[in-house]
């Protein structure tokens, strides 16, 4: 069966028995990763927007759903009605009260998909009936863009099939891998906080050069272009980020110099400490 002709199909998986241009899709919140996954879904040109709905209390973020041809409400139990594919994207504090609520209205033929950080798997599993096929992503904000980078797992009652069906729905959001679940929370430090990571870094880029008298909105854009540009690089050249940096490097040239000052100021060490922090922060909010 070719995903790409948007067919997913299996003998006993009941929401994977249809065509995926028919499929029902709902979002529980309606905050940027919702937009970004949406976004997406709509994107890639395989779920018309009028198959999707999504719900959240206020009307602060559902009307640029509502212009892009989704269907938007108040109740998060309509969602879930009118969807089999249902993506809970709310904060993570929300998730209990948010399923306690919809709990009742979940069968055998929906399949949940949480993005919500440190709650894990088998807490979700525990909210809902039992047998409900649960997925967990973790997207991160370039998903807005179509230039995400999500990593999916799945869990006990869920497998193959829903993987390749959320890895088409969702590959044009960006990079979409699969794994364990025990490497989402380090996904959410090296990649969904890691985006705030290297905004620091690009606002700190930009001042070194406001210091050496550039003006700060120019020093803004080319450190944003900097960063691009390296970025789609190293993705693109299919090199390592240390032979990227030694093409860069003149021998007694100034980027030697300048990552020397890094080095001394323990850059690699605050980096690889940040996505720790991020991390264990991810496993604590999983905790019951
Ligand atoms: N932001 C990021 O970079 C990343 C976030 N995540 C995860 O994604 C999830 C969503 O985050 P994000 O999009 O940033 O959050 P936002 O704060 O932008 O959006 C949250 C949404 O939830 C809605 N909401 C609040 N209460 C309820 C409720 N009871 N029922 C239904 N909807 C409700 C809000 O409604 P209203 O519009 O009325 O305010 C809002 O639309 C979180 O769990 C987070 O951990 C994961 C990776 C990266
Ligand atoms: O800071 C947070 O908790 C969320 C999860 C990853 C990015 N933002």
């Amino acid at each position: 069966m070719n995903l790409s002709e948007s067919s997913v199909r299996s003998s006993d998986s009941p929401a994977l028995q249809c065509d995926v241009s028919q499929l029902k899709i709902g979002f529980i919140g309606a905050g940027n990763m919702a937009f970004g996954i949406a976004q997406g879904i709509i994107a890639s040109g395989k779920v018309p927007p009028s198959n999707i709905t999504i719900s959240a209390p206020s009307m602060n973020n559902l009307p640029r759903f509502q212009e892009r041809g989704v269907s938007i409400t108040h109740a998060n139990d309509e969602v879930v009605d009118r969807s089999r594919l249902v993506f809970l994207a709310v904060k993570p504090h929300l998730v209990p009260k948010v399923l306690n609520g919809i709990s009742g209205n979940v069968t055998q033929e929906h399949i949940i998909v949480s993005m919500a950080a440190g709650i894990t798997l088998e807490t979700l599993e525990e909210l809902l009936p039992a047998g409900t096929r649960v997925i967990r992503i973790m997207p991160n904000l370039p998903c807005m863009l179509l230039e995400g980078a999500l990593l999916l797992a799945c869990g006990s009652c869920a497998g193959q099939e829903e993987e390749t069906l959320l890895k088409a729905l969702l590959g044009p959001c960006g990079l979409v891998e699969a794994g364990p679940e025990h490497w989402i929370d380090a996904h959410v430090g090296l990649s969904g906080s890691g985006v705030a990571f290297v905004y620091v870094f690009a606002e700190a880029l930009a001042d070194g050069a406001v210091k050496m008298g550039m003006p700060s909105a120019l020093a803004r854009r080319i450190a944003a272009q900097t960063i691009l540009g390296a970025g789609v690089l190293l993705r693109d050249s299919g090199k390592f980020p240390a032979e990227l940096k030694a093409e860069v490097c003149t021998p007694g040239g100034t980027t030697i110099h300048g990552i020397h000052a890094l080095e001394k100021g323990g850059f690699r060490a605050a980096t690889m400490g940040a996505v720790e922090a991020a991390t264990e922060r991810a496993r604590e909010l999983g905790k019951k």
